[in-house]
């Protein structure tokens, strides 16, 4: 009888403690969120994945009626960006190289893919610096025959590293310069083969058939996407054309030091459902960074600035 009448009582205080949010409550608060998100390069159709989901989770639900919605659906919103980011998956580089070569004693092949610009060239050479602290050594192959100088700078800055370059001439198959480097880390014993590509507009044909090329030949361990952080929605449409052609495993975004607004990493993880690896946060050669999901949502949503 006791019990009756606590649930009783207690369904009162309920209803006078809790509320229900309305889809209007929730388009009001998003309202301003919304405004910020453009702001910072979120993608349309990220915003209104974003906007959609939260309606999903949040109309009719009950709330204490002491928390002020926009506390709702900003720690609601940091969820949902959160799961973008755990449904893409995570990647441990490292781990992976180290497996294959105690499991198989065969080179672990890295090929970078991204247009010209977007800082590939220099993120080798970080990726490389990056692994030999972790005591794995690697071979960088300049698989950009296309590009003039593009062979001397990957050059210069393995050279600055210590690292071997296997190239052929301009105009060579990128697939045969990629197989040469597969074979010189075979016969020296080298843990990586890092392959750069050439990197036209992602609307050429052309070049996607010969990136598509490369892996077929290659047959590539993991294939990374370059992307610069700052030239927003031109990056998610170059991502969204490598995917297509190249089914790439993970991204790493450049220039993130000079991008004060975030946006792309969401976006970009949201439309390829790929994990982004690495953050490129400067030109010198220890300017690369794990990614952390957390970090970056929490600075997104509280606009708090950079990273
Ligand atoms: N601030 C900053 N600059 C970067 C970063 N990564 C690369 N850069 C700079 O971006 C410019 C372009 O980088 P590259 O590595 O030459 O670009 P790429 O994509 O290889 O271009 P191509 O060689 O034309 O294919 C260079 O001046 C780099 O120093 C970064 O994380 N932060």
């Amino acid at each position: 009888m006791f019990d009756r009448l606590k649930k009783a009582f207690s369904n009162i205080v309920k209803g006078l403690s809790e509320k229900e949010l309305s889809e209007a409550d929730i388009d009001k608060v998003f309202s301003e969120i919304e405004i910020a998100l453009l702001e910072s390069d979120v993608a349309h159709e990220t915003i209104t994945y974003l906007h959609d989901t939260l309606k999903r989770e949040l109309v009719g639900k009950r709330f204490d009626k002491s928390r002020d919605n926009e506390s709702i659906v900003k720690d609601t919103l940091k969820d949902i960006m959160i799961s973008i980011f755990n449904n893409a998956g995570t990647l441990d580089i490292i781990e992976r190289i180290n497996s294959k070569k105690d499991r198989e004693k065969e080179p672990y092949t890295i090929l970078f893919l991204g247009i010209n610009g977007t800082g590939k060239t220099t993120t080798i050479a970080k990726f490389a610096n990056m692994l030999r602290k972790h005591n794995i050594s690697s071979v960088i192959v300049a698989g950009d025959t296309h590009r003039a100088g593009a062979i001397e700078q990957i050059t210069e800055h393995a050279t600055r590293l210590g690292i071997k370059v296997i190239a052929q001439r301009y105009g060579a198959d990128p697939a045969a310069v990629g197989r040469d480097g597969v074979l010189y880390a075979k016969a020296h014993r080298v843990d990586t083969v890092l392959i750069d590509t050439a990197g036209r507009m992602q609307t050429s044909r052309n070049l996607m058939d010969e990136m598509a090329k490369i892996v077929r030949v290659v047959k590539p361990d993991l294939k990374i996407f370059v992307g610069d952080s700052l030239a927003g929605n031109d990056t998610i449409m170059q991502a969204r054309e490598f995917l297509r052609y190249t089914d790439f495993n993970a991204i790493i975004l450049t220039k993130s030091d000079s991008d004060y607004k975030g946006g792309s990493a969401l976006s970009i993880v949201h439309v390829t459902n790929k994990p982004i690896v690495y953050l490129g946060v400067g030109q010198g050669y220890d300017d690369l960074v794990p990614f952390n999901a957390e970090e970056f949502v929490e600075q997104i949503v509280e606009g708090n600035g950079k990273r």
